[in-house]
Formats: structure tokens, C-alpha cells, sequence
């Protein structure tokens, strides 16, 4: 039994299985999905986990309450990782009522076909579970319509949804006081840019609706308690959210040959040469986009190199460039470049997407190679990498 708190308790599972989550992130530490069990006069849980998981949940759940009935199920986020398991947790409790807003209880129908024994909450109501008080609040397109906080006011606990999670397993420890948290910070990074990403203002609102609150515990549903870190998590949230980025570069490149990718070191050593110390560099082809877009929120610049193919813009950069067009992502620049062989498309079709979804600032002459570098495209990669390290050092 892992209490968090003053009758707070630990009761979400782990999941090492998981080769992609939502079929799309990889996740080479696996992710937690965490629920929270308060027990007061009331007993409330906040929160279920993936259904595949019930039996280590109950489990949990009746190591810390054995017999004992759940009064409320707080649902803060129905994305089915969080609410897959309220089917059967009514049926363990079948008095229980679950606490949601109106959004929640349509989504509830709609994916349980559940309606019945709810207690509708809207911004700034409250729940008395005896000697402490829930109070909630909304925090609407974090990253669904439904989403709302819970925060347990007399621990300082705040329950926050998916808001504040990030990938990885938990390995023992729960709270970030008990654990080396050196491994979450980047996937803190990975799972925000790519999931919550493209909604940087509804998470402004919500900073700014939380900033009033004596925060003790940040209770999120993926990866550790925060109660050391609540500073740097929150301020990590509020940098993303308003795209501030470092002046770094993200150079990605697809290639089948190598010529592109030859290119590529040379837009990276001229970039390097020109003073630029953070520069990281990916093959679209080995490393998955979600670890590109995490740099891509961390570093302003962007440079991509792709070759042309079936006249056409090569497979994998279509899908990195897709993905980000995704998410809204302000305040960058970037350049490209591209290769070919009798008939170029790759530069016009990046331009494109540039132009017409990604709308950074564009940076440099772009570079249109035949077959292989030769003197002239060299000297224009070395500008274009020289160009790029220029603008993002001012
Ligand atoms: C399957 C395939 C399709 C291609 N399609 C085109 C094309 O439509 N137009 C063109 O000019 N070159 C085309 N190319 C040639 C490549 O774009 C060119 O060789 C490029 O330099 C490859 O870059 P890399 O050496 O980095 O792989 C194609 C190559 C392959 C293998």
C-alpha cells in the first residue's frame, strides 16, 4: 500500500507492455496510468486506469480500503487510458457516484453507455468527504473538451488529469522527492509536444487558473508525484505552452543513398562553425517523429533535407512534416534543402508545407542538390547552416 499523503493512496498500475501508446508513441520505459484513492469518511478515487488492467487496480483498491465502499469516482479526463475501467468499478460499487462535469457524463454515455448514478460538478463547485473538501475545476481542451482538476484542499493535492504527466513507468518510488527523476524530464517534453501540444492557450488559461492555489502534490494520471518539482514542472508547462524555445537546432533529414545525408553534416558543421553549440540531428527514417517534434519544442531552429521520390516528397519527412503542420507550433524558423535526380520536387514541396501549414519564419536560400553535392550546392549548405546559426543566436 503506497499512501502519497494524509489518506491519499497510490492505486494505478504500470504498463511495460505497451509498444506504442495510443498506437502512435513509443515507449521505451512504459507509462503509468495512475489512479488515487482518498479515504476520509468518504472514500473517493480519482481517476480508473486501461481496463487490461483491472485486476492489479482492485487489488490495489482493496489493499487499502478491504471491505470498505468507494462513496465518489472523481473523473477528471475520459480518454479511455483513465475511464476504460469505470464499467466494472461500478459493478464493485454499485452505490458509488461518479463525479464529472456535463461534458464528462455525455462522453461516459456515449463510450460506457453509462448515465446513471453521476453527480454533476461545474467550475468551482465543491465535495465534502467529511473532514476535507474537493473542489474542481475546468480546464477545458487540456487536452479534450471534459478535462477538468480536483484539488484536495486541505493536503494541497491536486489531481490534475493528464496535465503534468509524462511516459515512463514508475519503478517503486511514486513521488519525485523518493526517485532520480532524470529520466521524465525529456519525456515530460516528448509527451506534452506531441499529445497536448497543439493547445498552448487552453493550457495558459489553465496555469492561470491554478496559479492561485497552494499547490503540496501534483496527482497527475502518468509518471511521478510532483511535490519537489512543482516549480520546474509548472514552469516547464508555461514555457512549452507559450512555444519559448532554446536558440538551438533540429536538423532532420530523410535518405536512401546517403546524398542528402552528406548534405545534412555540412548545413551541421557550418551551423556548428558559426558559433551554435546545441544541435541535434535525426534520420526521419531511424529515429520516430515524437522525438524530433520534443526537440522541435525545446529548440527554435529547424532545418529538413529530403530527397524527391515518385515525384513527390520522400515518405518519411511527408509524415514528420505532417505532424508538426499538427500542432500549431509558433515561433520558429527553419530552412531546408532537397535532392534529385532528373527531376526535383522534394524544395518545392517543403516550401509548400512551409507556406501553406507550418508558417515558420523561413531562414536562408533553400538547397536543391542533383545526384550528389558538388562546389556550388556545398558552399549553399554551408550558407544555409551559417544563415540558420546567425538568425537563432540574434
Ligand atoms: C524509388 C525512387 C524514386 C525516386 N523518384 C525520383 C523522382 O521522382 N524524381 C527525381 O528527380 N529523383 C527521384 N529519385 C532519385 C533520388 O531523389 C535521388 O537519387 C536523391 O539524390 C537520393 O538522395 P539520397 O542519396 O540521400 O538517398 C528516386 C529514387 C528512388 C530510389
Amino acid at each position: 500500500m503506497q499512501e502519497i499523503t494524509n489518506n491519499i493512496y497510490y492505486v494505478g498500475v504500470n504498463d511495460r507492455n505497451k509498444a506504442l501508446f495510443e498506437g502512435l508513441w513509443p515507449l521505451p520505459n512504459g507509462v503509468s496510468y495512475n489512479s488515487y484513492l482518498i479515504v476520509d469518511e468518504k472514500v473517493c478515487l480519482v481517476d480508473t486506469v486501461e481496463v487490461d488492467f483491472f485486476v492489479p487496480f482492485i487489488e490495489r483498491i482493496r489493499e487499502v480500503i478491504g471491505d470498505r465502499q468507494i462513496d465518489y469516482l472523481v473523473i477528471n479526463h475520459m480518454e479511455p487510458d483513465h475511464s476504460g475501467s469505470i464499467g466494472l468499478i461500478k459493478k464493485y460499487y454499485p452505490g458509488l457516484k461518479i463525479v464529472g462535469n456535463s461534458k464528462t457524463f455525455d462522453m461516459m454515455k456515449g463510450f460506457y453507455g453509462i448515465a446513471d448514478g453521476t453527480h454533476l460538478v461545474k467550475e468551482g463547485d465543491t465535495l465534502s468527504l467529511g473532514s476535507r473538501e474537493l473542489r474542481f475545476a475546468m480546464i477545458p481542451m487540456v487536452h479534450w473538451p471534459e478535462t477538468m482538476v480536483t484539488f484536495d484542499t486541505s493536503a494541497g493535492a491536486l489531481f490534475s488529469g493528464d496535465a503534468f504527466g509524462c511516459f515512463g513507468a514508475l519503478n517503486g518510488g511514486l513521488v519525485d522527492s523518493q526517485i532520480n527523476c532524470d529520466e521524465f524530464w525529456l519525456e515530460m517534453v516528448r509527451y506534452y509536444s506531441n499529445i497536448v501540444g497543439k493547445y498552448g492557450t487552453p493550457v495558459q488559461n489553465a496555469l492561470k487558473k491554478l496559479s492561485g492555489l497552494q499547490i503540496n502534490y501534483i496527482c497527475s494520471t502518468h509518471g511521478p508525484v510532483w511535490h519537489e518539482n512543482i516549480d520546474r514542472v509548472v514552469k516547464l508547462y508555461d514555457r512549452m505552452s507559450r512555444y519559448e524555445t532554446d536558440p538551438g537546432l533540429v536538423i532532420c533529414y530523410g535518405t536512401m543513398y546517403g546524398n542528402t545525408e552528406r548534405a545534412a553534416e555540412v548545413v551541421a558543421a557550418a551551423a556548428s562553425r558559426a558559433g551554435l553549440k546545441d544541435i541535434v540531428m535525426y534520420n526521419v527514417s531511424k529515429t520516430h517523429h515524437s522525438y524530433i517534434i520534443r526537440d522541435v519544442f525545446r529548440y527554435r531552429g529547424l532545418i529538413v533535407g529530403a530527397p524527391t521520390y515518385n515525384a513527390g516528397l520522400y515518405h518519411e519527412m511527408e509524415v514528420l512534416l505532417s505532424e508538426l503542420a499538427g500542432k500549431d507550433i509558433k515561433n520558429h524558423c527553419m530552412g531546408w534543402f532537397g535532392s534529385y535526380a532528373w527531376a526535383g520536387k522534394a524544395v518545392a514541396k517543403i516550401k509548400e508545407w512551409n507556406d501553406t501549414r507550418l508558417h515558420y519564419e523561413a531562414v536562408g536560400t533553400p538547397v536543391e542538390i542533383r545526384q550528389s553535392l558538388d562546389a556550388a550546392t556545398h558552399a549553399a549548405c554551408e550558407a544555409l547552416g551559417r544563415d540558420m546559426a546567425r538568425r537563432l543566436l540574434g
